[in-house]
């Protein structure tokens, strides 16, 4: 476990107690009095056991007074990734949840999205959406913005400044008919994502990364497409974007594209399914398109409380598993009207269940499982696993602290539990209360110490 040859950066600090993370061989692995060290570049520089306090210290020249101890009730876990959420959609979550997807866009989202071409207004959503995020201990985030180039770099901006890691896109699409003044031309929607990647590359933000972003086959032109595709590639960007949400919206697709075998070869054909693309929703994909998943690279994320909210479609998470897809959790505010990853957990395994109602042979997740989802999965959906996702020394420490008995928190602990049982309760009945610290990259992003809250 300790590799002093993996870090020469000298330790920052160090963490002794409980700790509880994914492996892609083990859905949850629990390490009791262990010792955590992260070092002055915000990486995990060794894992060890407690009883070898002394020799760590010396190896790794730290000062065996200075080590922080987790009390009986806490642990420490990897950071929540959210592989899929509107940040623009953030400040009417918890309402709008009466119509399905289509008359849902059209009625509620595109008239709101439109108005984030002020700067002023977009200021506002954005910081409270990248600091509510935060506080429930999601560290990575993976965001649509709006067609707005400039707000959409303010995005990018307030989330480097909070500290959260984050993918940023800025919305594309030159088709809508229904709210005629939410679309750009080809020419534009090429131009300004070429502008909002150049700009915000040349921001040199350490955790912040821009993506291209096809709102939806439904949105865009075969033309744009197709040149979302190559400026992917000539960029080596991730791409996210939507797919096989609900019966309406295939049946369309079908009709606008009746040259594509699928929903999924639309996207293939133009060069939108890479090892680094994420789409969410996928809750009708064929085996066939799953295939095509899984020779590609790309990633699904699952987004349960959305497929939930506007009726959409239930994922058979088992299944996308057993074709070998990635797969993260996304909360896809605001067709899911909660922000936080802990709901996102728990309605996947709602989902779960009621697949194993319908038919008894299907094997539901685990919260083992879906806790790898939450952390680990995400990670590998977002091909950012080699900097984050779970406690691997070299890989960058994003953490929550996690105080089970928080004082005036959800949680009352009746008798003594153990370790895995304390994830347990946390992941179905927890809350920010919670969340005592969270960690992005070795820093504290929570509680906030700057830039100031708002
Ligand atoms: O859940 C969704 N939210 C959206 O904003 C969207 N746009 C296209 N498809 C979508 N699905
Ligand atoms: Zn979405």
């Amino acid at each position: 476990m300790a590799n002093p040859d993996k870090s020469s950066a000298a330790i920052a600090y160090v963490y002794r107690g409980t700790f509880v993370h994914s492996t892609q061989q083990t859905a949850l692995q629990v390490q009791e009095d262990a010792l955590l060290g992260v070092d002055t570049e915000g990486k995990i520089a060794f894992i060890g056991e407690g009883k070898k306090l002394e020799a760590l210290s010396q190896v790794f020249q730290f000062s065996p007074s200075e080590v922080t101890q987790l009390t009986e009730h806490e642990f420490l876990m990897p950071g929540l990734v959210d592989t899929h959420i509107h940040a623009c959609q953030y400040s009417y979550a918890g309402t709008a949840l009466d119509l399905p997807l289509l008359q849902w866009l059209n009625t509620y989202t595109f008239p709101v999205e439109s108005r984030f071409k002020d700067l002023e207004f977009a200021r506002r959503v954005y910081t409270h959406v990248v600091k509510r995020t935060l506080t429930n201990g999601t560290t990575t985030a993976c965001y649509f913005a709006s067609i707005h180039t400039d707000a959409t770099l303010l995005l990018g901006q307030i989330a480097n400044d909070f500290g959260q890691r984050a993918l940023v896109g800025k919305v594309c699409m030159d088709r809508n008919d229904s709210v005629k003044h939410y679309r750009e031309s080809i020419q534009e929607s090429h131009d300004e994502t070429c502008r909002f990647i150049k700009e915000f590359l040349d921001k040199k933000y350490p955790l912040a990364k821009p993506v291209v972003t096809p709102r939806f086959a439904l949105s865009c032109s075969r033309e744009l497409l197709e040149q979302l595709g190559k400026i992917a590639k000539n960029n080596n960007l991730h791409i996210q974007s939507h797919i096989s949400e609900n019966k309406e919206e295939i049946q369309l697709v079908k009709e606008l594209f009746p040259e594509s075998e699928s929903y999924t070869d639309v996207y293939h054909k133009y060069n939108l399914l890479t090892d680094k693309t994420v789409m969410a929703h996928g809750c009708h994909l064929s085996d066939k398109e799953l295939a095509v998943f899984k020779e590609t690279g790309a990633s699904l994320s699952h987004c349960p409380n959305s497929n939930f909210s506007l009726c959409s479609g239930v994922l058979n998470v088992r299944n996308v598993l057993k074709h070998k897809v990635k797969l993260g959790l996304g909360t896809d505010v605001a067709g899911g009207y909660s922000s936080s990853m802990l709901d996102a957990v728990r309605r996947t395994l709602d989902a779960s269940k009621i697949l194993t109602i319908q038919d008894p042979k299907h094997e539901t997740l685990s919260f083992e499982e879906v806790f790898r989802l939450a952390t680990l999965g995400g990670s590998q959906a977002l091909s950012l696993d080699d900097q984050t996702g779970n406690f691997e020394v070299g890989k960058d420490f994003d953490a929550l602290r996690v105080n089970v008995a928080a004082p005036g928190g959800p949680i009352d602990l009746i008798h003594s539990e153990g370790p895995k049982t304390l994830l347990e309760k946390f992941l179905n009945l927890g809350d920010d209360r919670n969340i005592v610290e969270v960690f992005v990259a070795g820093k504290k992003v929570v509680p906030f110490t700057e830039p100031k809250a708002e």
